[in-house]
């Protein structure tokens, strides 16, 4: 019924000029054979594929021809904050979500909304990060984490709700903002909750019932392996938060996920490697069992949340043919590590940004030595970096197997400055971070106390030689996902100015540009409806890319820059 009434929607909007009518009518069930092998048309998940790639075959707009692009249609999704999710595509239908918890399905080719669900939240309830990071399509279902912890599946064609399932304890502010994973009839999230004291973990839910069939926690407690890393019952508000969608190898049926800071942010109620906080660990998908580990920094007091998970790329690195995980640290390190069923070996790290903590790395384990006059906690305020938000936070890498280049949004030349810590007791609902918020947002310096030159980047590294090959340079911030093409193409937004760009993905050359509604953080994704391809990106500034902001127009004697706020999806093809 309410897909007729949408067909009936759609006849009365012919008859006033839009062309669209029930194109959209047919939706084709997303299947574990499709999202092994997506086909270039459609964006069936949050990278594109399983080995979170970032990567469209798709070839029409290309290098050439990119100059044409023009917008085809833009849609307002009526919400603030930030539009971090990437459009999501199945045939004709395409999928959103706002922050607040709202998911709407729209027609892909006319930019219709089709419908809406608005997940009800608890008024009270404290948004730390309020964003979402888009869906999960599996069956005839699409699935959304909420802000308030709860999985809530629908019928991708009508926006019935079939099942909501609790996840976590909002009044404990476990909240969730990932795109949840979905392989072999499971659909796994974890919450988000490093600076809340919640204890992290990969929850899977059967893909129909809905039903809980695992949950594997990222701190170890006594007596498992790892146990020994957390004093007393320290690893029961630990941290180590999933907040971004771990990948996936079918042969082996794991999944790679990253984990966060652990909790509280000073060391000292906490000595110990405190496993499995940011690291990349390696789930069974069948039983949740951790097979494989790698922790980039042990005993963490920087806010290095690893919550990216590692592109599955099978490459040379160092002469060495090897399937690869591969990382860009929020650290400021890129790592490498070689998979196989029951170990994340080390292969290489290089520094992508100016890091002051780390002294060295073991060149067999990978564990990094540091200087502890660059660690924050109690005593006296202490400068490190990169800043607390990483040489990296969360904005995906991308890799092209075309090019052979894997490209990673940095930002380098700023650093921070943690006051004394606080003797802070964990209390449920409230943050747990160690620091006074005013002095965390306030934290960020720059590099050698003056302004750089420029700050934001996109590069472009070759695995084999652990070089970068290119870096397109920008005077502020870059807080943009990255999407790269066959067409040798890759796009990012990510900067103040509102701009999207695309960059010629052998040479970084700029190729293209454009002024959006607002600023975007957007992960951008592409598609074909009916032979033509598309590039489409949420633009809407907000969360952490807009606290930088803030705290550099501090830094700045410059007047404070004015971004617009409100989401719009925005969508570019080739003029006719
Ligand atoms: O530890 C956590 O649970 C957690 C969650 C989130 C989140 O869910 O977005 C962020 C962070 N930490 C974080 O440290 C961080 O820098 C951050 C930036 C953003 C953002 O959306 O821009 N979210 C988060
Ligand atoms: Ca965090």
């Amino acid at each position: 019924m309410k897909h007729l009434l949408s067909c009936f929607a759609f006849a009365i909007v012919a008859t006033t000029g839009a062309t669209q009518n029930c194109a959209a009518s047919d939706y084709k069930a997303v299947t574990d054979d499709r999202l092994k092998n997506p086909e270039p048309a459609n964006w069936l998940q949050y990278r594109g594929n399983y080995a979170g790639w970032g990567y469209s075959p798709l070839a029409q707009i290309n290098e050439k021809n990119v100059g044409n692009l023009e917008l085809a249609w833009a849609f307002a999704t009526g919400q603030v904050e930030g539009h971090q999710a990437p459009p999501i595509v199945n045939g004709g239908y395409m999928f959103i979500t706002t922050p607040g918890s709202q998911l709407i399905a729209i027609d892909a080719k006319t930019g219709l909304e089709l419908w809406r669900y608005k997940k009800d939240l608890p008024a009270d309830m404290m948004q730390l990060h309020p964003t979402n990071r888009g869906v999960a399509l599996y069956g005839d279902k699409v699935y959304l984490a909420t802000m308030d912890s709860h999985l809530v599946a629908l019928d991708a064609k009508s926006g019935k709700v079939a099942w909501i399932q609790k996840v976590g304890d909002a009044k404990a502010l476990s909240y969730m903002t990932l795109a949840p994973l979905a392989a072999n009839g499971k659909i796994m999230v974890g919450s988000s909750g490093g600076e809340t004291g919640v204890r992290g973990f990969v929850a899977a839910f059967d893909a129909q019932s809905g039903k809980e069939l695992w949950r594997t926690f990222t701190t170890a407690a006594p007596g498992e392996k790892g146990g020994d890393t957390w004093p007393g019952d320290t690893h029961k508000n630990g941290g180590g938060s999933i907040w971004i969608t771990g990948t996936y190898d079918p042969a082996s049926n794991l999944a790679y996920w990253g984990t966060g800071n652990p909790a509280p942010w000073p060391t000292e109620g906490r000595k110990g490697d405190n496993l499995y906080t940011s690291s990349t660990i390696a789930l069974d998908v069948s039983t949740g069992a951790l097979k494989a580990y790698h922790q980039y920094t042990p005993n963490d007091a920087w806010d290095w949340d690893e919550v990216s998970a590692p592109l599955l790329i099978d490459t040379e690195v160092k002469g060495k043919k090897i399937s690869a995980a591969v990382h860009a640290g929020r650290n400021g390190y890129l790592w490498i590590l070689e998979r196989t069923p029951n170990k994340l070996g080390f292969v290489g790290a290089w520094p992508f940004v100016h890091n002051n903590v780390f002294t060295s790395i073991d060149p067999k384990t990978g564990r990094p030595s540091y200087d502890y006059s660059k660690r924050p906690g109690m005593g006296k305020p202490v400068g490190f970096c990169p800043s607390l938000w990483g040489g990296k936070d969360w904005p995906p890498e991308a890799w092209n197997p075309k090019t052979q280049l894997f490209y990673i949004p940095a930002n380098n030349n700023l650093c921070a400055e943690l006051g004394e810590a606080e003797d802070v007791k964990y209390k449920k609902g409230e943050l747990f971070i160690g620091y006074p918020i005013e002095s965390v947002l306030g934290s960020l310096r720059y590099k050698d106390g003056k302004k750089p030159g420029t700050i934001g980047e996109i590069q472009a590294w070759d695995l084999k030689t652990g070089k970068q090959v290119w870096t397109h340079k920008y005077p502020g911030i870059n807080w943009g996902p990255l999407l790269t093409t066959g067409g040798n193409l890759v796009f990012a937004a990510g900067t103040t100015d509102r701009k999207f760009r695309a960059l010629n993905a052998t040479n970084g050359k700029v190729l293209w540009e454009t002024a959006m509604a607002s600023a975007s953080t957007g992960v951008p994704t592409s598609f074909e409806v009916d032979g033509t391809q598309y590039i489409a990106v949420q633009s809407g500034w907000g969360v952490d890319a807009e606290r930088v902001q803030n705290a550099l127009n501090g830094l700045n004697d410059t007047a404070p820059l004015k971004i617009p706020q409100g989401g719009t999806l925005m969508v570019y093809r080739l003029k006719k």
